[in-house]
């Protein structure tokens, strides 16, 4: 495994002294998230009784794997914790999220949880979100006027493709990777985005980050809020 990788078991597995008995949860995805539902899946094993409601088809199918039972909206509609990667965090803990296009239920999940603990590797701090493009979720009806009216925001959209298709999320919606530059006020930019037909949501989670737990390859820095 290389440091990158370790650095992500590090957030990943450290994030499960957050989670008690009888919890309900709110899983991230990515490859950090990864590590948290594997160490989840050991305690369920030995005894640990939890439910958890996955962001994303590739998490729930490791939930599965795992061993982590599943629960849905309909069960509950607030969680105690939520637990979640991000492809950036400024020093304000404003997060660029989405990298794997599950941001729409992502952001439903941590904003309905009580606490949002998000896990990342040290590589992904920044002063200024920015240099990692924003994932902007897009409906597909006339999704190039949309595009067109992002860009007259400053950005250069890029529609997001996988294996020479269009990249469908999970909603069936597509994704613009949005290069603004350095992202002075993400908040802001995120309303403005918002209000423009079309557009889903955005992966800019500002101020909903309570625990920022940044992995080293040897350990992990606890941050609070
Ligand atoms: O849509 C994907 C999510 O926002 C992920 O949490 C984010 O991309 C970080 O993923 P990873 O832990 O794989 O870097």
């Amino acid at each position: 495994m290389d440091a990158k990788e370790m650095a992500k078991k590090q957030a990943g597995e450290a994030s499960f002294r957050f989670i008690e008995n009888g919890m309900t949860i709110g899983l991230g995805s990515g490859s950090t998230v990864y590590w948290m539902i594997r160490k989840l899946g050991e305690h369920v094993c030995d005894g640990l009784n939890v439910a958890g409601i996955p962001s994303s088809r590739q998490t729930e199918a490791w939930a599965k794997e795992f061993g982590v039972p599943l629960t849905d909206f309909s069960q509950t509609q607030t969680l105690d914790l939520a637990i979640d990667g991000a492809d950036e965090a400024d020093q304000s803990w404003n997060l660029t999220k989405g990298g794997g296009g599950a941001l729409v239920r992502e952001k439903i999940i941590a904003a309905a949880a009580e606490q949002f603990v998000v896990i990342v590797d040290e590589s992904k701090l920044v002063d200024q979100l920015g240099a990692f493009p924003l994932p902007v979720e897009v409906l597909p009806f006339g999704w190039e006027v949309t595009a067109e009216r992002i860009a007259n925001l400053g950005a250069k959209p890029v529609v997001r493709q996988n294996n020479g298709s269009l990249f469908t999320s999970d909603n069936g919606n597509y994704i613009l990777d949005c290069d603004f530059g350095t992202i002075h006020e993400p908040a802001a930019l995120h309303q403005q985005l918002k209000q423009l037909v079309g557009v889903v949501e955005t992966g800019i989670f500002a101020g909903m980050a309570d625990k920022l737990l940044v992995g080293h390859p040897d350990g992990v820095d606890i941050r609070d809020s």
